[in-house]
């Protein structure tokens, strides 16, 4: 699908929101949100996230100021019809409770009058891209879990396949792992929908991980900066969004870059399949690392070639096959994996090194601890240098990478030096 980057969705120009009682909510807002991205809106409690949500879709009028959708000042509008062009999640879902979940998906569609069967029909393939089973649509909201509602809010929001998506704190209420299945499938969806989403949160991590542009927003309702996340954590605009990004802003930013985005390189091993008879690895000789007394680390492979873990050719039971040897728990990395998931490997790793694998799983290689660390820093360095997302690729895109979807590959030829090459090997 073509994606409309570039042109203006939604736009506020000098908004803002005074309630009666004194409280100034958005205070002289002007931002664009550009179409088919997703802008994340994040600030402490009570700083005008909500009501800038609100007045996209005429919920909240502004006491000032113009709100465009597409171009057109949304008081031009009819506010129901406005609404049903625009998606809106909220966090307790906000189903019926008294209709079944197909129906609930079916709503907007019947009040669009596209007929009974069609918008069943289009609510049942909705269920289905949200990741529900078919069962699901015949149940009653309270027969689902607080996740699984979360995805049913998400599929009555796209029913009518709205170009724009409101979201406010749709994941704010179900468990931190739940949440990242959510966030991995509005990722995942976003990919193949380009809407233009507003999301509303207060955690900065889940913001990191969605947005392609996040607006930061202060007490009264001051947007202070907005900017795609890697710039944002690079160069935050001043103090308050440097704190409310937290400590971790670098391991942050390694979260955002992919192996294959920072060019990792890795360099070849030979493995140690775990049918091979031990005599045999004993006859392939010992490794750097033994003289150090740190072990004689390999890649212990299964027969298809995919890593099963960690094996110290130094410590092999006295006959038998690898397979009966201990090994350590290895996490193979793909190209579509983070820096900061390799780091992290790369710590725990008895090797000092984490093993490569392609699409399939298959052992490509290994890269070192310390060439990990080079390269990651030499990425940050010109990621802060050129300032942008490293590219300007979407969170939809990577994520998609992360999925496997948009497959890249890396270099060999780094100096690992903690386990067997295959040079080192032949
Ligand atoms: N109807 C109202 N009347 C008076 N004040 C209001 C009204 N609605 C919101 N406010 C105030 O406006 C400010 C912004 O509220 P808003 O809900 O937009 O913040 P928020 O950033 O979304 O907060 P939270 O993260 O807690 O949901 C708050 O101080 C809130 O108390």
């Amino acid at each position: 699908m073509q994606s409309g980057k570039g042109l203006r969705m939604i736009s506020f120009d000098s908004v803002s929101k005074h309630y009666p009682n004194g409280t100034t909510a958005v205070d002289d807002l002007t931002l664009e949100l550009p179409e088919g991205d997703l802008t994340v809106l994040v600030g402490s409690s009570g700083c005008g996230k909500t009501t800038t949500l609100r007045m996209i879709n005429r919920m909240v009028d502004p006491s000032a100021g113009t709100v465009r959708v597409a171009g057109r000042d949304v008081r031009e509008s009819d506010a129901a019809e406005l609404r049903r062009n625009i998606g809106y999640v909220i966090q307790q879902s906000g189903l019926f409770p008294h209709r079944t979940v197909l129906d609930n998906v079916a709503t907007v569609p019947l009040l669009l009058g596209w007929g009974r069967r069609k918008a069943r029909s289009r609510a049942a393939e909705l269920l289905e891209r949200v990741g529900l089973d078919a069962g699901s649509g015949s149940r009653y909201p309270h027969q689902l879990s607080g996740g699984q509602q979360q995805r049913v809010g998400v599929a009555r929001a796209l029913a009518a396949d709205p170009p724009v998506l409101l979201m406010d704190e749709p994941f704010g209420a179900v468990d931190p792992v739940v949440r990242t299945q959510l966030q991995d499938e509005l990722l995942r969806l976003q990919r193949d929908l380009r809407k233009t989403v507003v999301f509303v949160t207060h955690d900065i991590d889940e913001a990191v991980r969605l947005g392609d542009r996040i607006a930061v927003f202060r007490t009264g309702g001051r947007l202070v900066q907005c900017a795609p996340p890697a710039q944002l954590l690079t160069r935050p605009a001043d103090d308050f969004v440097a704190g409310f990004l937290g400590a971790e802003r670098g391991l942050k930013l390694l979260s955002l870059t992919t192996l294959g985005e920072a060019d990792v390189p890795h360099e070849p091993v030979t493995p140690v399949r775990t049918d091979e008879p031990v005599s045999g690895i004993r006859a392939a000789g010992g490794s750097s690392n033994s003289a150090a007394g740190e072990g004689d680390w390999r890649v212990a492979v299964a027969p298809d070639g995919t890593p099963v873990g960690w094996l110290d050719a130094g410590h092999l039971p006295a006959g038998g096959t690898a397979a009966d040897a201990e090994l350590l728990p290895l996490r193979p990395l793909r190209d579509e994996d983070s820096l900061l998931a390799a780091l992290d490997e790369s710590v725990t790793s008895p090797a000092r090194a984490v093993a490569r694998v392609d699409g399939d799983g298959v052992l490509r290689g290994i890269t070192a601890r310390a060439a990990l660390h080079e390269r990651a820093a030499a990425h940050h360095a010109a990621t802060a240098t050129a300032g942008t997302d490293g590219g300007g690729r979407s969170r939809a895109d990577a994520a998609a990478d992360r999925s496997g979807q948009n497959g890249t590959d890396g270099t060999d030829g780094t100096d690992g030096g903690d386990v067997r090459t295959t040079e080192a090997a032949s």
